[in-house]
């Protein structure tokens, strides 16, 4: 799944994106914007906690399209589920660059929202091919997948970035 962040030109991304996702069967999220989401065609929306609470959201896309919300605590994981998301995304696991944030969760309390997680989890925030191992050690059921940014989008080489650290985690997934 491509989650797209861009806040200037969103809409115009957004369309193109969606557009070469038509030949694939990657789906297409929109970070924070409900209106661009719906406007483009996306398959869904990812919200922060200031954002459209996901209840609202979900009101507005109907009950096809993917509702994912960033969550750090127990509490928000709950207040997600009942609102109809259909993800979390938690983080940052790691100090990171690409955003800033207060602190970073680590890797126990990553854990323990999965564990008491009803939703699938993504863990997102520093993760790269050298520590996406170490992420994934521990999988809880609904520990579902990384989200990264900078491991793939500060490499020379997208492409091969992108295969490596595919390989990476499928070599886990199937291990
Ligand atoms: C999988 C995933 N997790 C977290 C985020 C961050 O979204 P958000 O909390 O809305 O933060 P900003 O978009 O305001 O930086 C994400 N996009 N995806
Ligand atoms: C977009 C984003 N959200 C975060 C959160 O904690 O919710 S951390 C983050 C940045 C992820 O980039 P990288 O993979 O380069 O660390």
């Amino acid at each position: 799944m491509f989650i797209i962040r861009q806040e200037s030109h969103a809409m115009q991304e957004a369309v193109s994106c969606v557009e070469v996702a038509k030949h694939s069967r990657i789906p297409i999220v929109i970070n924070d914007r409900v209106d661009i989401a719906m406007a483009c065609g996306a398959d869904g929306v990812h919200l922060g906690q200031s954002d459209l609470p996901a209840r609202q959201a979900r009101m507005l896309l109907g009950s096809d399209k993917i509702i994912g919300v960033s969550c750090q605590t127990l509490e928000q994981v709950q207040k997600a589920y009942e609102d109809g998301a259909d993800y979390v995304g938690s983080g940052a696991v790691f100090p990171t660059t690409t955003k800033k944030i207060n602190s970073a969760i680590g890797l126990e309390h990553l854990y323990a929202l999965c564990r008491g997680s009803p939703l699938p989890v993504v863990a997102i925030g520093g993760i790269n091919a050298s520590n996406v191992k170490e992420v994934l050690r521990e999988r809880p059921s609904t520990l579902h997948g990384v989200a990264v940014i900078s491991a793939l989008f500060d490499q020379p080489d997208v492409c091969k970035a992108t295969q490596e650290l595919a390989e990476i985690i499928s070599d886990v997934f199937n291990s």
